[in-house]
């Protein structure tokens, strides 16, 4: 309610009440929005798979105007819907999401006669880099319905969506998971009344991936990862640390570091390099092998063992994390292997995985995981600068999660 009351002052003009707070609170959503709204137009995303006419009726009944039907139900749920929604005075949207033939099915259902056409990605598919977007303009030259677009939509793709065709744009997270939603509200506002002035650059998804990485902490991917991932006794050496990269690996063994500083010529720009040593009493890693790593442009190291030459360290400012720091040294005897898949810190990592360090300690990505859990993190931060905003007005962080209520039932 308090989200909606933000959105509002902030410009939008229609209230969508999103599946799963459907899901949580029933018709009674719908209700208490209406209450409080009462000159706003309410969308109902029911996503109705099945018994279309009932379940649009109950929404129209509860005060909804528009209400969500999936566009993959059978036609004749489609129609019997088609027709409920004549029946109680609301409009039906059919939302594309996850449709084999979006193009396809979208002229299929303007033709059986559905008031709005949803071109949605949604959040789960989002994690993976797809966007509407790109599908609008082939779909609106293709039908007289009204457009919606949804998923993942900030200020540019908003922005993007309008020059497409979309005549309505659904904003999820970009409004209801920020600590200013009136602010971020105002932002999309004007960038969807004036889409020609958004037109910034639009990232290639190593480049977006990288930047989540940088904006997002070590716990945010964490939860992201379902607490998987992070580093057991590694600590950062220095103070207000951050390092992103892919890993370049190495297997060394105690007392000899040879493979650690030959994997400094083998990296390339950007690279962590990412050392098992196993020894916290001989280290592999000290301040000249920073100083080295500092001018190949290398973003960090990461060793399973010890470091010395802290104060070295400290100067250089290369981000540097390890089990704990020793006066003693090794030799360069040459045992082991540069990008080798190794085991450091309790967790496997193999040569391209994203290594994210701050000073709450490391993080490991999977290559092939790696878009999808920056995207998941963002949303989790996301989530969080929302839950500090309410604390910060007073509510404390149970009241807040509710957290008897969500407490698992035996
Ligand atoms: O229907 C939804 C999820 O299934 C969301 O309401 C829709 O995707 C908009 O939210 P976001 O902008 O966060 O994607």
């Amino acid at each position: 309610m308090q989200i909606a009351k933000e959105a509002v002052e902030g410009g939008i003009d229609w209230i969508e009440i999103g599946t799963p707070f459907i899901k949580s609170e029933g018709m009674d959503a719908i209700r208490t929005l209406r209450e409080n709204f009462p000159e706003h137009t309410i969308v109902a995303d029911m996503k109705i798979a099945d018994t279309g006419s009932l379940e649009v009726e109950m929404a129209a009944k509860a005060g909804a105007d528009i209400v969500m039907v999936m566009a993959t139900a059978d036609d004749s749920t489609i129609k019997d819907a088609l027709q409920a929604a004549q029946k109680y005075g609301v409009r039906l949207m059919a939302d594309l999401i996850s449709t084999p033939k979006p193009v396809q099915r979208a002229v299929e259902l303007d033709r059986i006669g559905v008031d709005i056409i949803n071109i949605h990605m949604g959040i789960d598919q989002q994690m993976t880099g797809k966007t509407p977007v790109d599908l609008v303009f082939e779909i609106a030259s293709k039908i007289r319905a009204d457009i919606a677009v949804a998923g993942g939509l900030d200020e540019q793709t908003a922005a993007r969506s309008v020059e497409a065709g979309a005549d309505i744009v659904i904003v999820g997270g970009n409004i209801i998971h920020t600590d200013n939603v009136t602010e971020a509200t105002k932002k999309i506002r004007r960038s969807v009344d004036n889409p020609q002035l958004n037109q910034a650059k639009k990232l290639d998804m190593d480049e977006e991936m990288r930047k989540l990485f940088m904006e997002i902490s070590t716990p945010n991917i964490s939860d992201a990862m379902h607490r998987q991932g992070a580093m057991k006794n590694i600590k950062p050496m220095l103070n207000d640390t951050k390092m992103v990269g892919p890993a370049i690996t190495v297997q060394t063994f105690e007392g000899d570091w040879a493979k650690t500083v030959e994997a400094i010529d083998k990296a390339k720009e950007g690279n962590v390099i990412v050392i098992y040593n196993g020894s916290s009493h001989i280290a592999p890693w000290g301040g000249l092998a920073t100083l080295s790593s500092l001018n190949r442009g290398i973003a960090g190291v990461v060793v399973d063992g010890a470091v010395r030459d802290i104060e070295e360290i400290r100067k250089i400012g290369l981000p540097i994390f390890a089990t704990s720091n020793v006066p003693n040294a090794g030799d360069p005897k040459g045992f082991g292997e540069v990008n080798a898949l190794i085991n450091c810190g309790g967790q496997k990592v193999k040569p391209g995985d994203y290594i994210i360090g701050d000073e709450n300690g490391v993080v490991v990505v999977p290559a092939e995981r790696a878009y999808e859990i920056a995207r998941r993190a963002k949303e989790v931060q996301k989530t969080e600068e929302r839950l500090f905003d309410e604390i910060r007005r007073g509510g404390t962080l149970s009241e807040i999660l509710k957290l008897k209520k969500w407490e698992k039932q035996k």
